[in-house]
């Protein structure tokens, strides 16, 4: 949000917030935050299949009054949106993901926090006043995950989001020619710090990073493995990164309680079919067995009513939220998740659809 010369609100759009990021933080940073795998062909494809996709609106519905609010996984939302997990929110401001779980809290949107959070998942519980869900990339060293799964539950996060379309991180050109590492005073606080040396420690012509996950991440494991997250945990597990119906079935039948459809910000596998285009194949597939959550690419309200059509429960933004983080911390964040519920309530009232149920696939129409 900013304020007029007369001191009123205005919130403002959120292009705002990304130029206002881009100019405040260094090069290398922006290129970590903004940047994809490969030849950057899955940067825009989220957004290409969102923009071909046209609403069917129905008139003459009472809309004198719209609810946004909805439920996941036993979490009252005041919108069907969430954050996405991002790695090392300290990169944007120095408050970190405590600021953007205040944010969330104020606006009443969940907040899923990285493995590689840069604040404690204390201090983030301690600010947070909505539901938290912990990430995690399969660790070499079971007993770190083992520890964190424990400091989550001890801190009340509802679940465990299991990204699976991360065996290693992929080859991310910018990073390599930035030689991006993280910078020593920004930490992922929860994990030992021997375990991440390897994060650190710029080397010319190759990504900190992606060096770190192929040390760190076991590339081994399989279905099977689901078992051992059941077993050390009873908080519902998601699983992030699917993108067929194959798999979506796979993820039931291994008890898990959520999919999140993702080309994780086009940073992972390069020339894959686009998150919306793969929705409602995973949709139909787990054929109301869990709960589906879509992310990349979304930017706008209407884009949460696409979603929903398609089949989602609901959306995450990403990079937006980190925007906002980077142009006024808490009070960003909260801007950006305003602007996009604000936007989200105007298209319920225009399409006819009062209650988040209202939307279903005779809501859109797709070339
Ligand atoms: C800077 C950055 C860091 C990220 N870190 C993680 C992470 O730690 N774990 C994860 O599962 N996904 C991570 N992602 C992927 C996001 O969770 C999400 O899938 C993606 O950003 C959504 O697309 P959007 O940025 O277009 O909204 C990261 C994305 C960005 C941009
Ligand atoms: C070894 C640290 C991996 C952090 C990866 C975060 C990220 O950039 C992403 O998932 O994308």
């Amino acid at each position: 949000m900013d304020r007029t010369a007369s001191g009123e609100d205005v919130v403002l759009a959120l292009h705002t917030y990304e130029a206002a990021a881009k100019e405040r933080l260094p090069g290398p940073v922006w290129d970590f935050f903004a940047g994809g795998s490969g030849t950057e062909s899955m940067l825009t494809a989220g957004r290409d299949a969102l923009d071909r996709i046209r609403l069917r609106p129905r008139c003459l519905v009472d809309v004198s009054r719209c609810d946004p609010g909805t439920e996941l996984l036993g979490a009252r939302l005041a919108a069907p949106l969430g954050i996405a997990p991002m790695a090392y929110h300290r990169l944007a401001h120095p408050e970190g993901e405590v600021a953007t779980a205040r944010a969330a809290g104020d606006a009443g949107a969940l907040l899923t926090v990285s493995m590689f959070a840069s604040r404690t998942l204390e201090d983030i519980a301690a600010a947070a006043t909505g539901p938290l869900w912990l990430q995690l990339y399969w660790l070499r060293r079971r007993d770190l995950m083992a520890d964190l799964i424990r400091r989550a539950e001890a801190a009340g996060f509802r679940a465990l989001v299991l990204t699976v379309d991360a065996p290693r991180v992929a080859f991310r050109p910018r990073d390599a020619a930035n030689g991006f590492a993280v910078p020593s005073g920004i930490r992922a606080v929860n994990l030992a710090a021997e375990v991440m040396a390897a994060s650190h420690g710029s080397r010319a012509g190759e990504s900190a990073i992606a060096r770190h996950s192929a040390e760190q991440f076991d590339s081994s494991v399989t279905w099977d493995d689901l078992a051992w997250l059941h077993e050390v945990s009873s908080l519902p597990l998601v699983l992030k990164g699917v993108l067929t119906g194959d798999d979506a079935r796979l993820a039931v039948e291994h008890g898990v309680s959520g999919l999140v459809v993702s080309n994780h910000g086009g940073r992972q596998l390069d020339f894959a079919r686009s998150a919306p285009d793969c929705l409602t194949e995973v949709v139909d597939a787990v054929a109301g067995g869990c709960r589906v959550v879509l992310d990349g690419g979304i930017r706008y309200g209407a884009d949460i009513a696409k979603a929903l059509c398609l089949g989602a429960d609901a959306v995450m933004i990403g990079r937006p939220a980190l925007w906002g983080l980077a142009h006024s911390g808490t009070e960003g964040v909260t801007g950006v998740l305003r602007l996009l519920m604000g936007e989200f309530e105007e298209v319920m009232a225009l399409m006819g659809a009062p209650t988040v149920a209202d939307f279903g696939r005779s809501g859109i129409a797709t070339p």
